[in-house]
């Protein structure tokens, strides 16, 4: 059995997909690292991160699916299907332990009854924001109220604390109602009440009124801690070059003059779409560094994460001299770019993102604004919580067929860039990059409800017999 002199322990189960596995490993850092735990990470693939030796890593198989099988579904089915090897794992870990809390992330909740069974308190981490908790939280009686699709919702969704959302801005999975991952997106939400605590990786300031709300509204409700942001700290990651030709060319160049222009670890353009940023971006005149990657039209090309993950060559869906006519001020890079370091360079002005929550909150950390572009998954909600709540991004306006047409592209890179609505922007993100480092300061909001969330895990722990060592 457990030494009563060890750390408590906790286990981490993160679901495939690098946007959620880099906030979980930092999470992890900080219970090790500054609470003194030991930790488990389970994932379903490699990390490409180097960790403390108080964290162990554990990798269970991903499982085989069709080639076309949705990635939602391919996520969810491969972490319903750990069920049975995830048990044994618990067990064995408490022969040697205490573990204090297991920590799932939003597609992990099929795992919960079973944990509880081991009478292990369970957790939800979101690696999103606070209004898409809300908006979680409501989904199950939002789903029983409503006949039709979403999107023919006659007003906007007001939620507590937060900016009213139209249907149409619903996460995507959520768009046709008869749908697989419709049915397990509410699945899943029905669940969110049933854990002992929820994480979230945002921070007050940004997200006030819903911080606010979601704090206080008790009634036996699980407590809510946002935590953030949690950027991966190090660079240490494997596939992070550090002599990338780009920050070399971001060197030659005056501050705040680059856009950057990346859609996250999986998200790519249609050829039509490329083809109009490209010309988009020759028309602005502004100086850019854009992350090509192969066209593809479900607005998805990745995999769970492989920074190279198609075959095809980028290159060749970009418009006929494109390259050679922007090569004083543009650069392309395939695929893949040290994203952090990009937006930490002081040539970077601005970001056009899919809005992936990383890469907003990456954003906020060094106060570059951004365009919105949102692509899939709940990134429309991002967007509409960044331009109207937050107020730290523009958002393009899709044209004919939902293509962003060259002329917007010009337009909105522009204002961001030199023009007065994005003078706005950028003060306003100037504001939040602030805002972010108090919060994660000590004494600053995130840091405080770590502190509480830390302390929530001894009440439960002390609950149950177990003996705290000096140390805590
Ligand atoms: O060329 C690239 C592209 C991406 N990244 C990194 O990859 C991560 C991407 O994360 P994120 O921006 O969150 O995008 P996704 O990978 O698309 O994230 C998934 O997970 C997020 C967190 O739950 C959700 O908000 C998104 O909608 C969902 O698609 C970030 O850390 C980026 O810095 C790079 O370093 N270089």
């Amino acid at each position: 059995m457990a030494d009563a002199n060890s750390s408590p322990h906790v286990v981490v189960v993160s679901s495939p997909g690098l946007g959620h596995i880099t906030p979980f490993v930092e999470l992890t850092k900080l219970l090790v690292l500054r609470h003194h735990f030991t930790a488990t990470i389970i994932t379903f693939s490699d990390l490409p991160f180097s960790l403390p030796s108080s964290i162990s890593t554990i990798q269970l198989p991903v499982l085989e699916l069709p080639a076309d099988t949705d990635i939602g579904v391919r996520i969810s089915l491969t972490m319903a299907n750990s069920v049975s090897p995830l048990r044994q794992i618990l067990i064995s870990l408490q022969q040697t332990t205490r573990i204090a809390a297991v920590i799932f992330d939003l597609f992990g909740v099929d795992h919960l009854s079973m944990v509880k069974e081991l009478h292990i308190p369970t957790y939800l981490f979101l690696t999103s924001n606070l209004f898409f908790l809300s908006f979680k939280l409501h989904l199950p009686a939002l789903d029983e109220s409503t006949v039709g699709e979403f999107r023919d919702l006659p007003e906007p969704l007001k939620l507590p604390g937060c900016v009213p959302l139209k249907g149409v801005d619903f996460l995507s999975p959520l768009q046709k109602r008869e749908s697989e991952t419709c049915a397990i997106v509410v699945h899943g939400a029905r669940k969110y009440n049933n854990v002992d605590g929820i994480l979230v990786n945002s921070f007050e300031a940004l997200e006030a009124g819903a911080a606010k709300f979601l704090k206080q509204r008790g009634g036996g409700k699980p407590p809510v801690w946002p935590i953030g942001p949690l950027t991966a700290s190090d660079s240490d990651m494997w596939y992070e070059d550090h002599s990338h030709d780009c920050i070399e060319w971001l060197n030659r160049h005056p501050s705040g003059s680059v856009i950057f222009i990346c859609f996250g670890s999986g998200g790519a353009l249609s050829w039509e779409q490329t083809r109009e940023l490209a010309l988009g971006l020759e028309m602005s005149e502004q100086r850019f560094l854009w992350v090509v990657r192969a066209a593809c039209d479900t607005g998805l090309s990745g995999s769970f994460f492989n920074p190279n993950q198609s075959r095809d060559d980028p290159m060749e869906f970009l418009p006929e001299g494109f390259v050679e006519n922007t090569k004083e001020r543009g650069m392309t890079v395939m695929s893949w770019a040290p994203q952090r370091q990009v937006l930490g360079h002081n040539a970077t002005g601005g970001f056009v993102s899919h809005c992936g929550w990383n890469s907003v909150l990456e954003s906020l950390v060094n106060g570059v604004p951004i365009v919105a572009w949102p692509l899939y998954a709940e990134q429309k909600m991002n967007a509409v919580l960044l331009e109207e709540g937050a107020k730290v991004a523009l958002r393009v306006k899709e044209g004919e067929n939902g293509v962003v047409r060259r002329e917007e592209v010009a337009k909105v890179v522009k204002e961001l860039m030199e023009g007065e609505e994005g003078k706005q922007v950028r003060r306003g993100m100037q504001v939040m990059k602030k805002e972010a480092a108090r919060a994660v300061g000590k004494e600053g909001s995130s840091y405080k409800a770590l502190e509480e969330l830390f302390l929530w895990f001894c009440s439960l722990l002390v609950a149950v017999g177990f003996p705290f060592s000096a140390r805590f």
